[in-house]
């Protein structure tokens, strides 16, 4: 996931949807500069992996066998196919969640697995080593000196013995805080079984059986660890079986701060840096100021409902990962002020007003007190203009909701009323907005018949731009 130093995965494809940004400027140079954002930003990937060196105690299994009032112990440096045999009857059948329920289908999932109270493992994380191998990579993009870290906590064991395998799924987060899995898979004698990741339109594989085979002079475990929102599968055990402790991946409050030594800085966050700094010193971008819009390339849990006071938008901005922490983390390195909020547009629900206005809002729309009318919906788009600032819509916002009024029917792209205009805030969008974080707002509709009715936004990324010859870019 790093910046080239992690394992080799198979990159299968690369066709990540094209952002083409806006940009207002047919300035050539700005516009490199923006490609080169963008570029930057691509190089991060979701998961590391690899093989780690253990003593040969670590590969030691407690377990309970139904009836049996002793625990049993297996071995699994050295385990025969008879052990792990019994080891897989110990366990239960897989359950996988679907809508908050845990559901048994062996056509999606077959698999053995082990609650917590019914082994022990030898295996420490933190003494390993482990969790130290995985923090830089699953913690890219934040600061050198942040306050977060990586914590683990174990959460099963799983046995998957031959014609075993989970199909395509995610992984139920456990916790606002949970950012992802790790998946440490024992070196027990095994083919297939391969997992599968899919994130943002790419693929790799990690074939843990191989790795473990190619590195087998010393006791060792293979590890992969991946974000939350990455689309995984296990491909089916061919022989042999493949036993697995997972465990739920959280951020935490760093215990000991950092000492900030001379750190290499990542080939792609220097590129993302100098890119950001050439951008400033032009004095053709963004003249008066204005802002940087990037779409975010991983889900965030948002809350729906906080206790008044306390900010939704700013808790993700605590989780970002990857490539959005790293836009925060250079942004805010070179002195610009980063910010989550929503983008809503203000088009009505089934005619979008060639004069509607994108606005950027502070916090998710509160629709308690909003109603809208079949006759005059005007008194939403007000509430939405009214929560945050108005941007300029760039020809490919306007683009994409013309399209969108053409493609449906009931959806027209019509003339405004003579409205007063309005002057919005410049923005360049980096990245285009994604449908990963869509925060819907529910509102009552009076017609014929009263209805609920949705406004949805989108949270992305806002770094503001000072005007050119103010704040940091008064020094250049
Ligand atoms: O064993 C693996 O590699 C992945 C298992 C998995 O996806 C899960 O338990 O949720
Ligand atoms: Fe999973």
């Amino acid at each position: 996931m790093s910046d080239g130093s992690s394992f080799e995965g198979t990159a299968q494809s690369s066709s990540g949807s094209s952002s083409s940004g806006s940009s207002s400027s047919s300035d050539a140079t700005i516009n490199e500069h923006l490609k080169t954002l963008r570029r930057s930003l691509k190089l991060s990937v979701p998961y590391t992996g690899g093989v780690h060196p253990v003593k040969s105690d670590d590969l030691v299994i407690y377990y309970d066998v139904k009836g049996k009032k002793d625990p049993r112990r297996i071995n699994l440096e050295t385990a025969t196919e008879t052990a792990l045999k019994e080891l897989e009857s110990a366990c239960e059948k897989a359950t996988f969640g679907v809508d908050q329920t845990d559901v048994l289908d062996e056509t999606y999932r077959k698999a053995g697995k082990m609650d917590l109270n019914k082994f022990a493992s030898r295996l420490d994380v933190v003494s390993s080593g482990l969790l130290d191998a995985i923090t830089p990579d699953l913690l890219v993009g934040q600061s050198v000196d942040s306050d977060k870290d990586l914590k683990a906590e174990i959460y099963k064991l799983n046995v998957y013995g031959p014609g075993s395998f989970f199909k395509a799924h995610r992984d139920t987060p456990r916790g606002e805080d949970m950012i992802g899995s790790l998946v440490v898979i024992f070196p027990t004698d095994h083919t297939g079984g391969e997992l599968t990741l899919d994130h943002d339109g790419q693929k790799w594989t990690f074939d843990a059986a191989a790795k473990l085979t190619e590195f087998n002079s010393t006791p060792s475990l293979a590890y992969i660890a991946f974000y939350s929102d990455v689309t995984h599968a296990m491909e089916p055990v061919l022989t042999g079986y493949r036993v697995t402790l997972t465990y739920n991946l959280f951020l935490s409050e760093r215990v000991n701060k950092v000492v900030v030594g001379h750190r290499i800085v990542p080939a792609a966050e220097r590129e993302f840096e100098d890119a950001l700094r050439a951008l400033l010193a032009r004095p053709n971008f963004l003249p008066k100021g204005g802002l940087l819009a990037y779409g975010l390339s991983h889900q965030y849990p948002i809350p729906t409902s906080v206790a008044k006071g306390s900010s939704r938008l700013g808790h993700v901005l605590q989780l970002l990962k990857g490539s959005d922490a790293r836009i925060r983390t250079v942004s805010e390195r070179v002195g610009l002020t980063t910010n989550v909020k929503m983008l809503y547009d203000s088009a009505e629900k089934d005619y979008a007003r060639k004069s509607g206005y994108d606005v950027i809002a502070d916090d998710i729309l509160d629709t308690e007190y909003v109603y809208d009318n079949a006759d005059y919906d005007m008194r939403l788009r007000d509430e939405i203009e009214k929560m945050g600032v108005i941007i300029e819509r760039s020809a490919e916002r306007t683009q994409e909701l013309k399209k969108k009024a053409e493609e449906k029917g009931s959806y027209y792209w019509v003339d405004d009323e003579a409205r007063d205009p309005v002057e919005g805030v410049a923005v360049h969008w980096v990245t285009q907005i994604t449908g990963l974080n869509q925060v819907a707002s529910a509102y009552m509709m009076y017609g014929n018949d009263a209805s609920i009715e949705h406004v949805y936004g989108n949270a992305a990324i806002f770094v503001t731009i000072p005007a050119f010859s103010e704040g940091l870019r008064a020094q250049t």
